[in-house]
């Protein structure tokens, strides 16, 4: 099984000393589709650093907050402001992994050429990108012959090859099996250490008591509840959040 490498409490440190900080405000956001408010009046507030579960029942808006977030739609009401900047702005500092692994049909190592040429970065990147997944032996091999944890492995390393300040997640591991879930969360893991902010949507319990510093609960397109991942696991404030971490149905 491949494992993220681990960095030193020490280089996490000087790394995080670096990174920028892009805290987020969101005030009376609103997103209609076809005449049906699907996020309705969404205040948010997420600090500069750590990783941010956002979590809720199917329908609950996560998957358009983020693409929202990320600038890829536009709300109908309400701001998004990254530490002044707006999204426009903000977007190309940041960076989105979907369930389903978005990639080129090239070989591995191109899909990771095409991130750093397009962003400008620095092409001998790709070899320390390539091992970093665990990747480095199919660099040659054509991407639509990954499995789908070595595929989603190669998604995180194109969407890590353009420095994002900040790192969407809508549920990358939902369709791997356990060892790839943790190879996955390994290097977002280790990303997080060296900065890198962390929003990530997921429905897997376990892997949101493993990674979450803080959890912001959606139901019917609003922030129910928004606390430290220690004290919502143990003792959610609503009952909308209690049904579903016991797994009842909301409605
Ligand atoms: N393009 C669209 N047009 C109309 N309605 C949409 C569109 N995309 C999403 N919706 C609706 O918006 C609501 C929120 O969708 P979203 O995908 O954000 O939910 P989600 O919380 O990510 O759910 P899940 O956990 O099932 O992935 C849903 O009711 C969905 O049907």
């Amino acid at each position: 099984m491949f494992e993220a490498p681990v960095i030193s409490r020490a280089e996490a440190a000087t790394n995080e000393a670096r990174a920028p900080q892009m805290p987020l405000t969101v005030r009376g956001l609103c997103l209609e589709l076809g005449g049906t408010p699907v996020l309705d009046d969404l205040d948010l507030d997420l600090g500069p650093a750590g990783c941010t579960m956002i979590m809720g029942p199917n329908g609950a808006g996560k998957s358009l907050l983020l693409k929202l977030l990320h600038g890829l739609m536009a709300p109908t009401g309400g701001m998004i402001d990254w530490a002044g900047r707006d999204t426009a702005e903000a977007t190309k500092r940041q960076a989105l992994v979907f369930q389903k692994p978005v990639l080129l049909r090239r070989s591995v190592a191109a899909n990771i050429d095409f991130v750093l040429k397009a962003r400008g970065k620095d092409r001998g990147k790709r070899d320390a990108l390539l091992e970093h997944v665990g990747l480095s032996h199919k660099a040659r091999q054509p991407a639509r012959l990954l499995s789908g944890g070595e595929a989603q492995r190669l998604a995180l390393a194109r969407a890590l090859a353009s420095e994002p300040d900040v790192l969407f997640l809508d549920e990358p591991t939902a369709s791997l099996d356990p060892a790839s879930v943790l190879a996955i969360e390994g290097i977002v893991s280790e990303a997080k250490a060296r900065g890198v902010r962390i929003i990530f949507v997921t429905h897997d319990m376990g892997q949101a008591r493993r990674m979450a510093d803080d959890v912001v609960f959606l139901h019917g397109g609003r922030v129910i509840e928004h606390s430290p991942a220690n004290a919502f696991f143990p003792e959610p404030q609503t009952q909308a959040a209690r049904d579903y971490l016991n797994g009842r149905i909301v409605v």
